[in-house]
């Protein structure tokens, strides 16, 4: 380091000295006071109804205590938001301490004469007075120079207009422990070199935020306001699910007055995921949103019923059952339930429901049918037709009601609650007394005593069993849905694909066995909708859909309308189509199905996970794969070992021992399907520590991890070994090949028993290393 280098880094570390006692001064103060408001919160708490003046014998009084309840009760939530608010400050203060910030511009603003630095780090901090802001947050407007731009003339944009001039110096530190560890002085993008730094670094078993280093075409992400929804076209490791989370905590900072965390929902592909991404908000200081699968909205609506098939089951059955005699006609139907034509057929047949045809339930009761299905259904087509269905169907509940009250009246005086009345708890009896007595005081009524209880206890008996029923109409259960949608597959049609007949047949056994395929579990839960009515959410203001590719254009096209007033950010990579790869069904991300002009595209092509040879062979596998750009990071080529059944064991032992030693600290041992995977984990546990994991794992920890293709989507290993690629052989399965290879950081190792993957064939051979061992 050059004397003049050194002299900066000592000034820059006499700064983060100077910073850090002012945080400690804020730290302390804040806790200063949070003593005040914990105390203030537990004497509240304490004195809660001395403060309290109780008095109901007038009706005046009674509304007074409210009145005197209300405002305790609000007193103390005050205190107690506060107190939150103030956990939650000292919690990023503590974070600004370790590293106060990553970055620093000098930016000359036009017009003005002197230069000021601007300090960027996860949250702003301002000097004892008030006055200056000794760090910037990365999410204000002037930190958009740091990302956009190299030095010399920039601009950004704020309420009041844009600013313009010049970026004088661009600097980056590494600062942890409150020590400046590294620092950078950057030209063109944002330090190549720290950039390097961060992604030599060991894969975490959580991701990491990237506000450090987002680059600039992430950041145009990042930072979009204007399009109602967003689609990202990123390649693998290009930074999606990265630039999706940092976008979350934009737009929370951005809207903080009106987005709260609750406001945003992110769907991702599998419960791994969701906790593999759930530290990057709360280490940037913010709350993380809302998270869910499809899978887990799907089981709540229909859950109850039936047996939904998830995509994991979905994907193993293509994968193990290509000889199945009805594989084809299965992958015909997925594809074809997938489509937006499919989602017509469904609008068109509840169109025709809309004048006849609706299957109820007979509502029975001990045996006896009260209310027949056929009078339900008169009742329903005798209601005005312009109605739609579901406001007909509050009609018919209401109805319903009406009818279930008088039954109830009818059976009070039956033999049966005699009978039962024998068991009531005594708990009930003395409710029943209680109740007589308090009427007692309203009442000159006379009855004797006895019978009084009598006829209530047999109205408590009959509301306690009727109360399925009414749980029955509430819910609208009285509709047959499994028998409307078997009634729609079992409709003559035209234009239909060649093999509806026997997809139908296929469908309609899985249905009548209350097993609903994948496949059917939008198109029914939709049809269900429309028959059925349903609110939709207003809560949510912003989705997240991360592997966007994923879902077909009919799923998202109901998200859509789950959700009508959300905007809507979706993340995706079709060359990780898996599950269309297999099927060849269109996914959401074919172009057609966005036309609208509030649609905004952005592609990323730079891929940062992987090292350079990494990149350099995966991109072989797929078509305008020399479109992607490799981050210049250098390890070793990928190393294809050429073997046989027998040694696949003690060699694969071998490689994890080998990678343990070079450092890396998440390594995956990745099969093809979860039958491979257990009879891997088995063999292989025995010999070393290992964890396995399947669709229902949450938590993925350091070490050696076994675990099946389609699970590893999205997340990352230090090390990837396919454990055997052999396997990989149909075109179909192209794009699972390339994602589980693309989930590699810094070294891939391919064992393969039959040769070379066929999906390998034609691809440039100085890309990996070819290696036999038996
Ligand atoms: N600007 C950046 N600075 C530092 N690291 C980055 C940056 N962009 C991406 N990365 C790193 O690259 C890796 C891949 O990022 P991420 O998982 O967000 O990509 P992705 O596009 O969602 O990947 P995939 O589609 O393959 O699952 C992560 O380790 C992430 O931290």
């Amino acid at each position: 380091m050059s004397d003049i280098q050194n002299k900066d880094w000592l000034l820059e570390q006499n700064r983060v000295n100077r910073v850090v006692k002012e945080i400690d001064k804020k730290i302390n103060e804040l806790k200063s006071n949070r003593k005040k408001v914990t105390s203030d919160v537990l004497e509240i708490r304490k004195t809660f109804w001395e403060d309290v003046t109780v008095n109901l014998d007038e009706p005046d009084d009674v509304i007074e205590t409210a009145a005197s309840i209300k405002q305790q009760a609000e007193l103390l939530s005050e205190r107690e938001r506060t107190d939150h608010q103030l956990v939650k400050q000292l919690k990023t203060l503590e974070r600004l301490k370790y590293s106060p910030y990553f970055g620093r511009i000098d930016f000359l603003e036009e017009g003005e004469s002197t230069t000021e630095q601007v300090y960027l780090g996860i949250a702003s901090f301002i000097d004892e007075k008030n006055e200056d802001f000794l760090i910037y947050d990365w999410r204000a407007p002037i930190s958009n120079l740091y990302y956009d731009y190299s030095p010399g003339h920039a601009e950004y944009q704020t309420p009041e207009g844009k600013i313009s001039g010049e970026i004088q110096l661009k600097r980056q530190f590494i600062i942890k422990s409150s020590e400046i560890q590294g620092m950078f002085d950057t030209g063109v993008t944002i330090g190549d070199e720290m950039l390097q730094e961060v992604l030599g670094n060991n894969a975490s078993t959580q991701m990491k935020n990237i506000v450090a280093t987002i680059q600039r075409e992430q950041n145009a992400i990042i930072r979009n306001e204007n399009s109602r929804l967003l689609i990202v076209q990123g390649v693998a490791g290009s930074g999606k699910t990265s630039a999706a989370l940092q976008r979350v905590a934009y737009l929370l900072y951005r809207y903080r007055g009106s987005l709260k965390s609750e406001n945003i929902l992110l769907f991702s592909p599998n419960p791994l995921f969701n906790s593999y991404v759930a530290t990057v908000l709360p280490e940037l200081g913010e709350e993380n949103m809302q998270q869910s699968t499809f899978q887990e909205y799907l089981s709540l609506r229909l859950g109850r019923e039936f047996d939904i098939e998830d995509p994991f089951r979905q994907m193993e059955y293509l994968l193990n059952s290509v000889e199945d005699t009805d594989y084809r006609v299965r992958v015909n139907g997925i594809r074809f339930k997938a489509s937006l034509e499919y989602k017509n057929l469904i609008d068109e047949y509840a169109q025709q429901l809309s004048e006849s045809g609706l299957i109820f339930k007979d509502i029975t009761f001990r045996g006896n049918v009260l209310i027949s299905k056929n009078e339900i259904y008169d009742y329903f087509y005798q209601l005005e037709h312009h109605y739609s269905i579901p406001n007909r169907m509050q009609l018919v509940q209401e109805w319903l009601r009406k009818e279930l009250k008088k039954w109830v009246k009818r059976e009070r005086s039956r033999s049966w609650v005699e009978d039962e009345i024998q068991y009531l708890e005594k708990e009930d009896y003395l409710e029943a007394y209680k109740m007589l007595q308090k009427k007692e005081r309203f009442t000159e009524n006379t009855f004797d005593d006895f019978e009084r209880e009598q006829k209530y206890l047999a109205e408590l008996v009959v509301k306690e069993k009727f109360k399925p029923l009414f749980a029955m109409v509430k819910s609208l259960r009285f509709v047959n849905m499994k028998q409307v949608y078997l009634q729609f597959l079992e409709k003559e049609r035209k234009n239909l694909p060649n093999e509806w007949n026997q997809i139908s047949k296929m469908t309609i056994e899985q249905i009548k066995e209350n097993v609903i395929p994948y496949e059917d579990a939008v198109p029914f839960v939709y049809l269900q909708d429309l028959i059925k009515g349903r609110k939709s959410n207003t809560a949510i203001r912003h989705i997240f859909i991360d592997e966007a590719q994923d879902y077909t254009p009919f799923q998202f096209s109901y998200i859509q309308s789950l959700f009508p007033y959300s905007k809507m950010t979706l993340l995706g990579d079709f060359n990780q189509a898996i599950f269309s790869g297999v099927t060849g069904a269109d996914t959401v991300l074919s172009n057609f199905a966005f036309k609208k002009s509030d649609v905004e595209t952005f592609v990323l092509t730079k891929t940062y996970r992987s090292t350079k040879e990494i990149v350099e062979f995966t991109r072989e596998l797929i078509e305008y794969g020399k479109n992607i750009e490799p981050f210049n990071r250098s390890g070793k080529k990928p190393e294809v070992i050429l073997t046989d059944h027998q040694s696949l064991d003690g060699l694969t032992i071998d490689k994890v021992r080998e990678l343990k030693n070079s450092g890396h600290q998440t390594i995956a041992i990745i099969c093809r399907t979860e039958e491979e995977s257990k009879q891997v984990f088995h063999s292989l546990k025995q010999k070393m520590p290992m964890n396995f994991i399947d669709k229902g794992t949450t938590n993925y920890e350091k070490g050696v991890s076994v675990i099946p293709s389609y699970l590893a989507k999205g997340i990352e290993f230090d090390a990837v070994i396919l454990y055997d690629s052999s396997l990989y052989t149909s075109e179909s399965e192209r794009k699972l090949f390339y994602t589980v290879c693309t989930r590699a950081m810094h070294e891939l190792t391919l064992f393969a028993t039959n040769g070379c993957s066929p999906l390998m064939k034609g691809i440039n051979a100085s890309t990996y290393e070819v290696v036999h061992r038996m």
